[in-house]
């Protein structure tokens, strides 16, 4: 395949010159699969100006020549020119989008910009669309302090929401939502200009080693989406805190993190989870739904289906003024969180009369196992389920929120464990969605995007939970992540702090002093740990080790108790000892003065005689030996 795309791409240096070369050698080789029906001749593009640059290349505005036998036409387009990939992917790309390209021909999709092509140039992807009038970030630029009006935000925020939607419903993820990449048509409507290139271009390189690659712009990426593979999977979800990071920066002017480097960035989104700053004063159905769009655990953000719902209704509560008079918005204002899980989380699996159910696992609800026989109104986000349990005469009237669906045995969040591994990542995962036909959807560390397959492929596996201590399984000798040593050298023991979607552990170590440039905490494969507990704990050594892994203060105390204890036991010893020699002098003294009393005659001289009396009285018989 190599050898087909050097073809077509000469490794001059790219400035705007076409490829002149012979397209049909991409087919040349045997096996080798047909032009896709998205290429574009490169000869039938000429490149004008650009007229725009940004992370991942490129904009040029450029005429593309069409023509047949009853036909001539040429359409202005804009061409966005990638930087170069690996040569040997090129293919891999083509192929990629010529999916892409079929689905939105097919799907007509009304909120999402007019694609004409691909083409190679030079060695480098070009993406022929059609021209607009410009982005939702020029027009800020024309803008007075670069923000929308509250009308005009919230028009472009539906549309938008249903572009991203319609993408989504064809297994595209955008990925690089901002408001540049926002297009206007001549009518004021909007619609998407970047239909996903980095999730078209995951796992393809750049052909410059030296060109990071990110999933994404720095401002708007999710946490996940930094490292999907380590903290992933990248999911619907994922486009919600784009979509949430571009309407704040449509609301105020300024895109979140504003001039803070890329570093700080990270560190600020996935190490230190902050969230951008929503401001305040919005309708509440907005300004909650953002928020919602901004949890780190990407199962607990809203799907677009919740951002156009409170968009539409605040749309109707709002005035040309921008001013809102709060009516219909406030329906959706809940913020009731169940045990961890958000009202989004919640609101993404709705039960069905005949659904077996259990109560949440975090809640005490007395509901091991029943079947909902009954829904009141109102199911999808407040109502209440008749659940039938066995050996109960009564129907229990149970919130929907406190229960979950139980298909074939597995419920969203169980840890599962896939029946056939695989080298390349995790084996156990969490569940993100069952459907009632089996198929499920599971979270897996080492994989970018959730594993796809059949209830019947996986198995229920223990769960590890925020809290347990843990520590690295015998037989492992390099674990994936750091993982960091006791004084002695052994591997110290950890506590979960955190469970990524994906089972990927984030653990601190109690045990360990931390000094202030050390990390606090660390990620572990929960493939290579194991829990521990006092009870599994085999000696009492053992059990004392697992006490010092609580905190790092254990270990000093207990030296500084030992050595107290040490010290009374000492001072106690010592003083009895004492006592006890004292005692025995005493007596002997005593014996000594009775005997040298016997000895004097029965009378002390340095003892009045009274007193002598006294002490001596049943003293022995006068002696006068002196
Ligand atoms: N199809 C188009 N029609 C008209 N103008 C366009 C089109 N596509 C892009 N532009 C213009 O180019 C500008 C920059 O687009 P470009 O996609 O290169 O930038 P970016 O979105 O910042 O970068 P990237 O998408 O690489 O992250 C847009 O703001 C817009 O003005």
């Amino acid at each position: 395949m190599a050898e087909q795309i050097k073809a077509v791409s000469p490794a001059a240096s790219f400035d705007y010159e076409l490829y002149e070369g012979d397209p049909d050698k991409l087919r040349t080789v045997d096996a080798t699969p047909a032009l896709p029906n998205s290429y574009i001749d490169p000869a039938s593009l000429k490149l004008k100006y650009r007229i725009g640059y940004g992370v991942f290349g490129d904009v040029w505005l450029a005429t593309h020549h069409q023509s047949a036998k009853d036909y001539d036409e040429y359409h202005e387009v804009a061409v966005k020119i990638l930087h170069p990939i690996k040569e040997d992917r090129v293919y891999e790309f083509l192929r990629k989008f010529e999916e892409l390209w079929m689905n939105l021909k097919s799907q007509q999709l009304q909120g999402v910009c007019w694609l004409h092509g691909i083409s190679v140039i030079s060695g480098k992807i070009c993406i022929a669309l059609r021209s607009y009038e410009g982005s939702i970030g020029d027009q800020m630029a024309r803008l007075k302090g670069g923000k929308l009006p509250l009308p005009d935000f919230l028009r472009y925020g539906i549309e938008l929401a249903k572009g991203i939607q319609q993408l989504h419903q064809i297994g595209v993820l955008v990925l690089n939502l901002k408001p540049t990449n926002f297009l206007i048509d001549e009518h004021d409507h909007v619609v998407l200009g970047d239909l996903g290139i980095p999730h078209l271009l995951l796992g393809i390189p750049w052909r410059d080693s030296h060109l990071a690659f990110r999933l994404g712009t720095p401002n708007y990426m999710a946490p996940e989406q930094w490292e999907p593979g380590v903290r992933g999977p990248i999911s619907y979800e994922t486009d919600s805190w784009g979509f949430a990071c571009s309407m704040i920066e449509m609301l105020t002017g300024t895109p979140p993190w504003f001039g803070i480097s890329v570093e700080e960035i990270h560190y600020a989104v996935v190490i230190r989870q902050e969230k951008p700053q929503v401001p305040s004063g919005l309708p509440p159905a907005v300004e909650d739904v953002l928020k919602g769009c901004f949890e780190y655990d990407l199962r607990n953000r809203p799907l677009k289906q919740d951002i156009i719902q409170a968009f539409e209704s605040s749309q109707n509560a709002v005035y040309n003024d921008g001013s809102w008079s709060g009516l219909g918005s406030n329906l959706y204002v809940d913020k009731s969180h169940y045990s961890g899980y958000s009202k989004w989380f919640l609101s993404k699996d709705h039960l069905q009369v005949g659904d077996t159910v259990r109560s949440r696992k975090a809640l005490s609800l007395a509901v091991n196992e029943g079947v909902v026989v009954g829904l009141e109104k109102d199911t999808d986000r407040n109502g209440f389920a008749l659940v039938q349990v066995p050996n109960l005469h009564n129907q229990l009237r149970v919130n929907i929120f406190a229960l979950e669906r139980v298909t074939s045995g597995f419920a969203l969040g169980d840890w599962v464990h896939l029946n056939k591994t695989n080298g390349h990542h995790s084996s156990l995962g969490i569940l993100h969605s069952i459907q009632r036909d089996g198929s499920v959807v599971v979270g897996l560390l080492g994989l970018e995007t959730p594993w796809r397959g059949h209830s019947s492929e996986l198995k229920v596996e223990e769960p590890f939970l925020v809290g347990q201590f843990i520590r690295l399984k015998a037989n492992i000798m390099t674990p994936q992540f750091e993982w960091p040593h006791k004084r002695g050298g052994s591997w110290a023991s950890g506590r979960i702090k955190q469970i990524l979607p994906n089972g990927c552990l984030i653990v601190t170590f109690p045990g360990r002093f931390i000094f202030t440039d050390e990390p606090t905490c660390f990620l572990a494969n929960p493939e290579e740990v194991e829990r521990m507990s006092f009870d599994t704990c085999p000696g009492i050594m053992e059990k004392y080790e697992l006490v010092e892994d609580f905190h790092w203060a254990v270990r000093p105390v207990a030296i500084a108790f030992g050595l107290l204890t040490a010290t009374k036991i000492g001072t106690f010893v010592g003083r009895n000892v004492g006592g006890m020699l004292n005692k025995r002098k005493k007596i002997q003294k005593k014996h000594d003065v009775h005997n040298q009393e016997r000895q004097s005659g029965g009378n002390a001289a340095w003892l009045p005689p009274k007193v002598a009396n006294i002490l001596f009285k049943e003293g022995p018989p006068i002696s006068n030996s002196r």
